[in-house]
């Protein structure tokens, strides 16, 4: 199997968590986008999605799935997303999409988070990967300096702007040994809209595809 076939496999297997008649929250990225052709065969059964992107509102648009405000929405059962690494805990490092601010808000409002994801992203410890850090603009050096403190080496993402139409830091060199004490001191820095932590609020379940098949992990 295929990096891209775990994946695959994993986004048809987290449809087993969506009720009929509700909306669904959708994430961004690979994983997500395989998780969205899935949606597609089932679209006739939901009212349709929120989600965390243009990229992903423009891909569910395409399949015929209506995407909602998330301020229109009381009550979101299940947010489906993807994720560069995830530990044994639950913790995460997301925001290799530059998406991560909505995706931590659509993650707060649902109910539960189903990380779907390929073996290679499970590590015992968090920050192999760069932890992105999504910034307001003017307050890009002065958040680096402080990052610095904190022990990263944050290098500004070029050309990169999100779709809040801020500037992206990806922090190398971090060993996240407190994935919730880091998420809290990161997002303390003013200037700082958030950091892909998802550590205080973590995975609910993660289906993880592997060689070996599908896990559900809880
Ligand atoms: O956080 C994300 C986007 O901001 C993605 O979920 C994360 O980068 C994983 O992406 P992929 O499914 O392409 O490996």
């Amino acid at each position: 199997m295929t990096q891209d076939e775990m994946k695959k496999a994993a986004a048809i297997k987290a449809l087993e968590f969506i009720e009929d008649d509700t909306i669904v929250g959708v994430g961004t990225g690979s994983t997500v986008n395989f998780f969205i052709e899935a949606l597609a065969t089932i679209k006739d059964k939901i009212v349709g999605a929120v989600s965390s992107s243009e990229e992903s509102s423009k891909r569910l648009k395409a399949h015929g799935i209506e995407v909602f405000d998330l301020n229109s929405v009381d009550v979101l059962d299940v947010y489906i997303d993807g994720a560069d690494e995830i530990t044994e805990h639950m913790a995460m490092i997301k925001g290799g999409g530059a998406a991560l601010t909505r995706e931590k808000i659509v993650a707060a409002v649902a109910k539960k988070f189903i990380c779907i994801a390929d073996d290679t992203k499970q590590v015992r410890v968090l920050g192999k990967f760069p932890l992105p850090v999504e910034v307001i603009p003017m307050a890009r050096s002065y958040v680096a300096r402080e990052l610095v403190k904190l022990g990263g080496d944050p290098v500004y993402r070029q050309g990169v702007v999100t779709d809040n139409g801020n500037v992206i830091l990806d922090v190398h060199n971090l060993e996240i040994l407190d994935p919730k004490a880091l998420e809290t001191a990161i997002n303390n820095i003013v200037g700082v809209v958030t950091n892909g932590l998802f550590a205080l609020r973590g995975a609910d379940t993660l289906v993880m595809g592997s060689k070996a098949g599908i896990q559900v992990l809880k």
